[in-house]
């Protein structure tokens, strides 16, 4: 039989399967051979193990980054402190530590992970240890380490012991040949950073694990997230998370983006609460497994002039930074949710004027706004 026409009749049914969580592989497991690590040929590589009515015992993975903390908040309101591990290779801050379990976890250590997952019967996994964009430039072997060998330890790990996983991609997927305004989910993606790199590996890599293994792999591209009680971790976008601590204590902000430099974003509480919405989505509600989210897009202009309707002594000015500016001219100037929107009903609640005032009021610029008003 010619090669195409066997292939064809081999591969055709599994790249026809549903995009469900469902549970078999479409081949014998003696064709697809066992997992990547040679687990036995009968594990069961079905989606969550936990019965509907039972809490997800949850691990976060690189918890004490810029959005770690707040997820184990909320995830914690609603399945209880003890059942969400933050874990990081940093040492958490006090008040971290003591509002629920962290345990040390690097994700290049595969077989310390495996007995995390396993002494802690793990049943969710939000993966967000990461180099993110201008951090991974200055360091390109760390990123590629922590950011492709680390989460292929996650994926084998989540695989093995079915596991839900969550794996947050970015707008930094796309590079300067994607339609960028607006980006939809499908279309080219050729970053040009390590990170962009990774993170379009991870969509893959997840993807295919769905299909092969049945891996319930969930992904969203988050935006730029922008938050008042946790900083960034040395990104592209974290100029406009900067912006309202300068803005509100010294009155001035010197900007490392050129003034017309559009780039979708997004309030930490509505990123967090999608994540948890995708995670919680019936299977069966999911047409894909990795969705652009989005919120808002602007410009630091646009932000400088929302700024000013509080606090009208404010002044920016524009300090370019060159890597960080060629890496925001290959990303999205907008993004297309609409599958979000219409499979899993993503809304998303904060918009530009409300974020500008939640974060001044963070800050205690309220005597500022106030004399503004
Ligand atoms: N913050 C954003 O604007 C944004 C936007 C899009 C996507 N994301 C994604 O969301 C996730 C979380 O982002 P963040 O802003 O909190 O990142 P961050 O850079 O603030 O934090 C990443 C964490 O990973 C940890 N880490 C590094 N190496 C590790 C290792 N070997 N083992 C375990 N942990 C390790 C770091 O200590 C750090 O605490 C990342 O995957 C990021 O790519 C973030
Ligand atoms: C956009 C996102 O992935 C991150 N904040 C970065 O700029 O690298």
């Amino acid at each position: 039989m010619p090669v195409i026409r066997m292939l064809r009749r081999v591969v055709g049914p599994m790249l026809l399967r549903p995009a469900c969580g469902c549970s078999t592989s479409v081949l014998p497991v003696r064709f697809l051979g066992t997992s990547p690590r040679q687990v036995a040929a009968d594990a069961n590589y079905h989606s969550a193990s936990f019965s509907e009515t039972d809490h997800p015992r949850v691990l976060i993975t690189g918890g004490l980054g810029q959005l770690g903390v707040g997820l184990a908040n909320l995830l914690r309101k609603r399945f209880g402190k003890d059942n969400v591990i933050l874990s990081d290779i940093r040492k958490p801050p006090d008040h971290v530590f003591h509002s629920g379990p962290f345990i040390y976890s690097d994700i290049l250590d595969y077989k310390s992970l495996r007995e995390i997952v396993v002494n802690n019967r793990i049943t969710w996994l939000f993966h967000y240890s990461a180099l993110l964009s201008a951090v991974g430039e200055a360091n390109v072997s760390l990123a590629r380490a922590v950011n492709i060998t680390g989460l292929h330890n996650i994926l084998d790990v989540a695989a093995e012991h079915s596991v839900r996983l969550f794996v947050p991609s970015t707008i930094g997927a796309f590079g300067p040949t994607s339609p960028r305004n607006p980006t939809p989910d499908v279309c080219i993606q050729r970053p040009r950073t390590i990170y962009g790199v990774s993170k379009v590996h991870a969509e893959l890599m997840g993807e295919y694990y769905h299909y092969r293994y049945g891996l319930d792999f969930r992904c969203l591209r988050y935006p730029g997230i922008i938050s008042a009680d946790s900083q960034p971790g040395g990104g592209t976008t974290d100029y406009a998370v900067q912006i309202f601590h300068d803005a509100a204590k010294h009155g001035k902000f010197e900007c490392n983006l050129d003034s017309s430099t559009r780039l979708p974003m997004m309030y930490i509480s509505d990123c967090l609460r999608a994540t948890l919405e995708v995670m919680e989505a019936p299977a069966e509600s999911l047409s894909m497994r990795t969705y652009n989210i989005s919120a808002m897009s602007f410009t630091p202009q646009e932000l400088a002039l929302e700024v000013l309707k509080h606090i009208p002594e404010f002044e920016i000015t524009y300090n370019v930074d060159a890597v960080r500016q060629a890496i925001a001219d290959s990303w999205p100037m907008n993004f297309d949710d609409s599958n979000a929107r219409k499979d899993w009903g993503w809304r998303h609640d904060f918009d530009l004027p409300e974020l500008v005032t939640t974060m001044l009021n963070f800050y205690g610029s309220n005597t500022r706004v106030a004399r503004a008003n």
